[in-house]
């Protein structure tokens, strides 16, 4: 694997004090320079509280989060893209990807150029000006991610970005997700509940389980990129699925 942009070890998160829930137990992983991880598990794991930490949003309760040398966590190397699109309701499409270089004082003029930029590539280019209502809730998402991806952040965080989205613009946005990681070259952690977006998607799958969270599994995805549509429906995405849902559901819990 490339050098490692950044590495988990033994974390472990309690929220509430020393009887409050243990939402994640001894998690370890290392991520790579330009690596596509994904979180997969069931709700409750611990997906979400993970990348909050990574993203320094949650103190952790032991354990350690280090980065590479030379790329410090700042809010400028991470971007967060959220379930829900978040966008500002009476900004318009560009003003809504302007606002992290606005909040670093970056004038409208000034940030021109790449704001077309982001919504070019996300092929919202026309809709610079449209309202977040005027648009459908896949084009929404495409503007949560050219609003993350305008700091250029070498870590993009994605906490179940396309659950609420219909299939066929899930699929659309898959494809998209990975042309971006490709040309722009960030590194991905990728939350779902979803076996097939985890394996269309990821360099290497975390197969996590619930009460306590914790890691079952680290599954390598070992396919090229460009990955097809036609991935989608190769038996050897079957195959990938199946041992995958296998990993999943070794740890089947009876009140899940
Ligand atoms: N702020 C909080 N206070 C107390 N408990 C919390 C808090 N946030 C999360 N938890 C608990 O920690 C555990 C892990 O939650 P987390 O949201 O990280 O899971 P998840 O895998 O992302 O779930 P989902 O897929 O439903 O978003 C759950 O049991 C949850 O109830």
């Amino acid at each position: 694997m490339n050098t490692a942009l950044l590495s988990l070890a033994h974390l472990e998160k309690r929220y509430g004090g020393g009887r409050g829930t243990l939402a994640l137990q001894d998690m370890s992983l290392e991520v790579g320079a330009h690596d596509f991880v994904s979180l997969l598990g069931p709700s409750g794991c611990g997906k979400s509280t993970v990348l909050k930490m990574v993203a320094g949003l949650l103190p952790v309760t032991s354990g350690r989060i280090t980065w590479q040398a030379g790329t410090a966590a700042s809010a400028q190397d991470i971007g967060f893209v959220f379930q829900e699109p978040t966008l500002m309701p009476w900004a318009s499409v560009f003003d809504n990807v302007w606002l992290p270089l606005r909040l670093r004082g970056v004038s409208r003029a000034s940030a021109q150029a790449r704001v077309e930029e982001a919504l070019q590539a996300v092929g919202l280019h026309e809709f610079a000006a449209a309202l977040p209502r005027e648009l459908s809730g896949g084009m929404k998402m495409r503007v949560s991610i050219a609003r993350a991806l305008i700091t250029r952040p070498k870590l993009l965080l994605m906490d179940e970005p396309f659950g609420a989205l219909d299939e066929i613009t899930r699929s659309r946005l898959n494809h998209d997700t990975l042309q971006l990681w490709q040309q722009h070259g960030f590194t991905t952690l990728f939350v779902t509940h979803s076996v097939f977006e985890a394996v269309f998607l990821s360099r290497r799958i975390v197969v996590m389980a619930a009460r306590p969270g914790r890691v079952l599994a680290e599954i390598a995805i070992d396919e090229p990129y460009p990955r097809p549509e036609a991935f989608r429906h190769s038996a050897r995405f079957g195959a990938w699925c199946a041992e995958v849902s296998a990993a999943l559901h070794a740890a089947d819990d009876p009140h899940g």
